[in-house]
């Protein structure tokens, strides 16, 4: 029987989304009633275009024809032990040079993808005060209908969201409660159809991880059963067209808070990794899952798995739409690399940390002005001379 569940909840200032709204700026945009895009949407130019500085202007454009692997699970099910092991290599390469790769073949039924896809199309299409009465409450940033991150930057960014922690106590059932009268129990069946697939399919990424570092298969998959304090989260990512594309951000360029994340995107590029002096665009490729390293597994890995930092475009024509599963570990686990990673009589990159720690770690001190997207680097231990 599950006991009550911790979840961290933060101070932070409660953002206006109506005044803000990006719906009605796009519309005032392509109206001609301004001719520019407000100033609180406009972001630097290295965050909204490719980065500057490029000490070698070739290499950068070298770096941005490159493409994230890509793992083929097909031959998996029924497949040898050296079928098993060649696909753990394939993982963790992609994880080590990339911290990202897009995984093909999954035993995800198609449906479940196309279902939560159709809800999230739903909410969306919902007029604004309708989408609104699941607004994200003040103090627990991305839960519920939001879109300023206002823990990120005081800038804000072109995207909608919608989410929710996916746990025993908290779940889509209350949030649609909010929305719909009956609370839409397809919607909420399809949310949680899709975060139980991704959660399966996470749990194999990781059990392949491991045996890919030759430790425990379940070294880290074990702790991610639901538990009372486990603290997955599901989120819709909507991403409007904007007039003024080149100006601003979907989502600004951020590492992931979590152990692993499981993305779908729909079939309209936007997602970017930073690779060297550039963006990589991740092509969308169809039936597919966009699978990266979160910084519990840098952590977790020792450092051999990097959490890179990635960021959302968004486009003139088209509106995007991302559907992602958050893998966390729970909240009150101490996060520390096994010790057949460290090695003898050696101590981890990183002080052990819990969930809860890393992440007032992260917004409180974006809230003391740090930018900066590495809040790991705050959890490496400090090098004692010798
Ligand atoms: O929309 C996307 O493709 C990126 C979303 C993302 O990085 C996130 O939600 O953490
Ligand atoms: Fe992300």
């Amino acid at each position: 029987m599950a006991t009550s569940c911790t979840l961290p909840t933060f101070q932070l200032a409660s953002a206006n989304y109506v005044s803000d709204h990006i719906r009605t700026v796009g519309a005032q945009l392509r109206g001609g009633q301004i001719d520019s895009l407000p100033e609180r949407f406009v972001w630097p130019t290295e965050v909204a275009e490719n980065l500057k500085g490029a000490k070698d202007e070739t290499i950068a454009k070298e770096e941005q024809k490159l493409s994230i692997p890509v793992v083929d699970l097909a031959e998996l099910d029924g497949g040898s032990v050296e079928v098993r092991a060649r696909i753990a290599k394939e993982m963790c390469e992609a994880c080590e040079e990339w911290g990202f790769f897009q995984v093909i073949n999954t035993a995800v039924p198609p449906e479940i993808v196309d279902d939560v896809y159709a809800s999230a199309r739903e909410f969306f299409a919902l007029p604004v005060e309708e989408m609104e009465k699941a607004k994200e409450p003040p103090g627990k940033p991305l839960q519920g209908y939001g879109g300023r991150h206002s823990f990120l930057s005081a800038n804000v960014p072109w995207i909608e969201y919608l989410g929710e922690y996916h746990t025993p106590q908290s779940g889509v059932e209350d949030l649609a409660k909010q929305v719909w009268e009956g609370g839409n129990p397809k919607f909420c069946k399809s949310v949680s159809d899709f975060c139980d697939s991704a959660e399966q399919l996470g749990l194999l990424i990781l059990e392949l991880l491991a045996e890919g570092l030759y430790l425990p298969r379940d070294t880290y998959s074990r702790h991610m059963r639901k538990s009372a304090n486990y603290v997955g989260q599901w989120r819709f990512n909507y991403y409007n067209p904007c007039p003024r594309p080149s100006q601003t951000v979907g989502k600004p360029p951020h590492c992931d808070p979590d152990v692993l994340t499981i993305l779908t995107q729909d079939q309209v590029p936007g997602l970017q990794v930073k690779r060297g002096h550039s963006w990589v665009t991740i092509e969308p490729l169809p039936g597919a899952f966009v699978v990266n390293v979160g910084d519990f597994l840098q952590a977790w890995s020792n450092d051999r798995f990097p959490s890179v930092e990635h960021r959302a475009i968004v486009n003139e024509k088209t509106d995007r739409l991302s559907i992602v599963y958050f893998m966390a570990p729970p909240n009150i686990l101490s996060i520390e690399a096994p010790a057949k990673l460290v090695g003898e009589n050696q101590l981890s990159v990183f002080e052990p940390f819990t969930f809860a720690e890393y992440i007032a770690t992260l917004f409180n001190d974006r809230r003391n002005g740090d930018v900066s997207t590495k809040i790991l680097n705050y959890m490496r231990r400090k090098k004692v001379d010798a």
